[in-house]
């Protein structure tokens, strides 16, 4: 497969070109930019799946209060964009030779490096601040906790020493649907320990999909993703186990009657979509077919936990 890097920061490069015209605008832009926004986005849809589900859990209406949402969100929010900003800081070396990251804030000598780390380590104590007094401390706590592992056990370790660093490094992500729940239970419970399984389940094959269309980057930069160590082959057929067991889990999640029929429909329609990307690019190692993978997998996760929401109100409402 052509594993030419041809994927560009695009939030980095924009924010480039705004630099250039506005002092104020495109300093603000490229802070916004050290916490990834589109993964804060991703975080806070699987958050929210963990409060709605956990409201329905509690004999609630499926709808969790819109304070609590809001004070999760907002804490969600500066906990994974300041490990996000944190990641800037510790991956300036690697960033600066991928041509996908080469153009963010930190690499780019735009916000200073120990800016970007102060800026992480400040939403992150104001992220904990947030959750511990409105909301509860053990969703603080694991929000905090998220974030060592992220920066600590992923960034600073597994990423540039194991090919195993997205499966296991994908702990961290897999965190925001538990911290929904645990805002609105209070507790830790079975469910929620499903999300945070889905999630476990669906990052090595999402990541992996990525890595095969930005293999050059990671070998320039000596990071050993799964394509740079064992080969685009050996990686479609990871790609492919993963997603199996990634849509049986979801099935299986609706047999302990946490979600119900609708969130079943859509797992099972929106899983055999993904399953059939895996196999699609498993049969055909092309970069399309990896692009198409590396897609659905964003649309399949947010769709997925747009399904248990709609699931629990509905069966509240019927
Ligand atoms: C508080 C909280 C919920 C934190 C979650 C942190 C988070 C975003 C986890 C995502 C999982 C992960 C290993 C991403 C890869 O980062 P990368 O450094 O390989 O990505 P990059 O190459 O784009 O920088």
């Amino acid at each position: 497969m052509d594993v030419e890097p041809v994927a560009t920061d695009v939030a980095s490069a924009s924010t480039s070109e705004r630099r250039e015209r506005s002092g104020l605008v495109g300093l603000l832009s490229d802070y916004l930019t050290l916490t990834k926004p589109p993964i804060i986005s991703l975080l806070l849809v699987t958050a929210i799946g963990g409060m709605f589900l956990a409201s329905r859990h509690m004999g609630g209406s499926g709808i969790p209060d819109l304070l609590t949402m809001l004070l999760v969100c907002v804490g969600g929010s500066l906990g994974a964009g300041g490990a996000n900003a944190i990641n800037h800081y510790m991956d300036q070396d690697i960033d600066s030779l991928m041509s996908r990251t080469a153009k963010r804030p930190v690499p780019g000598h735009r916000v200073r490096p120990l800016a970007a780390l102060a800026f992480g380590i400040g939403l992150n104590v104001a992220a904990f601040a947030v959750l511990a007094y409105w909301v509860n401390l053990l969703a603080a706590g694991l929000t905090l906790a998220a974030t060592l592992f992220y920066v600590l056990v992923y960034t600073g370790w597994l990423k540039r020493s194991t090919p195993h660093n997205i499966v296991i490094g994908g702990a961290a992500g897999s965190i925001p649907p538990v911290v929904g729940w645990v805002a609105v239970a209070g507790t830790f419970d079975l469910p929620a320990l499903y999300l945070f399984t889905i999630i476990f389940f669906w990052t090595p094959p999402h990541f992996w999909a990525l890595s095969l269309l930005i293999q050059g980057d990671y070998e320039r930069a000596g990071i050993p993703m799964l394509p740079v160590v064992a080969g685009t082959e050996k990686t479609v057929g990871s790609i492919f186990v993963y997603s199996l067991v990634l849509v049986a889990l979801t099935l299986v999640f609706a047999a302990t009657g946490a979600v119900g029929l609708l969130y079943l429909g859509a797992a099972a329609f929106l899983g055999t979509a993904f399953v059939w990307a895996a196999w699609r690019l498993r049969q055909d190692i092309s970069r399309r077919k990896a692009r198409n993978l590396y897609l659905y997998s964003l649309l399949y996760l947010a769709l997925l936990f747009g399904a248990m929401m709609a699931d629990g109100v509905y069966r509240w409402w019927v």
